[in-house]
């Protein structure tokens, strides 16, 4: 049986890192050896090899890693019975459906993935879908640190998508520009219809700002994670919640019933 099926209520969830050695991995280690209900029992870097989890009898894993790592890991953990929170970016809807068939013979397992762990940014992501259908035009701007590997961020794609699904839904047609004339990029990226400008600053840590416009007048949703202890309340919550969470979840929502 493993240590993960073998769970008792009452004992601290053994908990395995993943990038532990990393931004996010090291606070990660940090928030996991202060809170009463879960233990640090596996702190993995690059170089160590993954069955240090299953020797150290993880139950939930959590990774920060790098998007070129990650479904490894994941695959991993799924084999060997082991709960997972992921929130290293670069999940697309074709890697969500892998980890989605990994996990069908698999039913007592829980897989989070979820874009961003901020309350804040989960509840401007909701106010980014609730204002969608109102507007004619949107726009997105994801400021982050430069040591950045991905652009656009795990947290815009996102928006972009739930932002793109509302004014689908609000039969809305496509965002009014009038660009004929345009050097590469300056329009940023087109995710879903919904134009995405990264940008890269040293002294940033994650911000992202949703801009809509309609006639007189627009609305901002700005969220900024100026700590990365910003993040661990959700990280948490989810290792927390997520052996009771069969199957694959995505976005740190479903865990807060928003
Ligand atoms: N969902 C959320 O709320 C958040 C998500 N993120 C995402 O998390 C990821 C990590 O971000 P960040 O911590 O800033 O990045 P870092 O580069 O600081 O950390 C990643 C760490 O993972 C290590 N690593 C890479 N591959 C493996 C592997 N196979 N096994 C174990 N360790 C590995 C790296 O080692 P080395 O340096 O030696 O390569 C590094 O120490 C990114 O995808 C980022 O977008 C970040 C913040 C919040
Ligand atoms: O790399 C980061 O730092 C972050 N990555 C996540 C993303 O890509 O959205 C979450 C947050 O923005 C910080």
């Amino acid at each position: 049986m493993t240590a993960a099926a073998a769970r008792s209520a009452d004992k601290p969830i053994r908990v395995g890192v993943l990038g532990a050695e990393g931004r996010m991995g090291s606070e990660v280690c940090r928030a996991v050896d202060a809170a009463e209900d879960t233990a640090l029992v596996a702190a993995v870097s690059e170089n160590d090899p993954l069955s240090t989890l299953s020797d150290a009898g993880v139950e939930v894993v959590v990774d920060f890693t790098h998007p070129d790592s990650v479904m490894d890991n994941i695959r991993f953990c799924v084999d060997q019975g082991i709960h997972c929170v992921v929130g290293t970016s670069g999940f697309t809807a074709e890697r969500l459906a892998t980890v989605r068939s990994w996990l069908e013979p698999r039913p007592e397992l829980g897989v989070l993935v979820a874009p961003n762990f901020a309350i804040g940014a989960v509840l401007s992501m909701r106010f980014a879908e609730l204002a969608a259908r109102y507007y004619e035009s949107v726009e997105i701007i994801e400021l982050h640190h430069p040591r950045k590997a991905d652009a656009p961020s795990g947290t815009a794609a996102r928006t972009a998508e739930l932002v793109a699904e509302a004014r689908a839904a609000a039969k809305l047609g496509p965002v009014p520009d009038a660009t004929t004339h345009e050097t590469d990029g300056a329009r940023g990226a087109d995710l879903d219809g919904v134009r995405v400008h990264s940008v890269r600053l040293s002294g940033l840590i994650a911000h992202q700002e949703v801009l809509f416009g309609t006639e007189g007048e627009t609305l901002t949703i700005r969220h900024d994670s100026l700590d990365r202890k910003s993040f661990m309340p959700g990280v948490l919550l989810a290792v927390r919640s997520v052996p009771n969470r069969p199957g694959l979840t995505v976005g740190l929502e479903s865990f807060l019933e928003l």
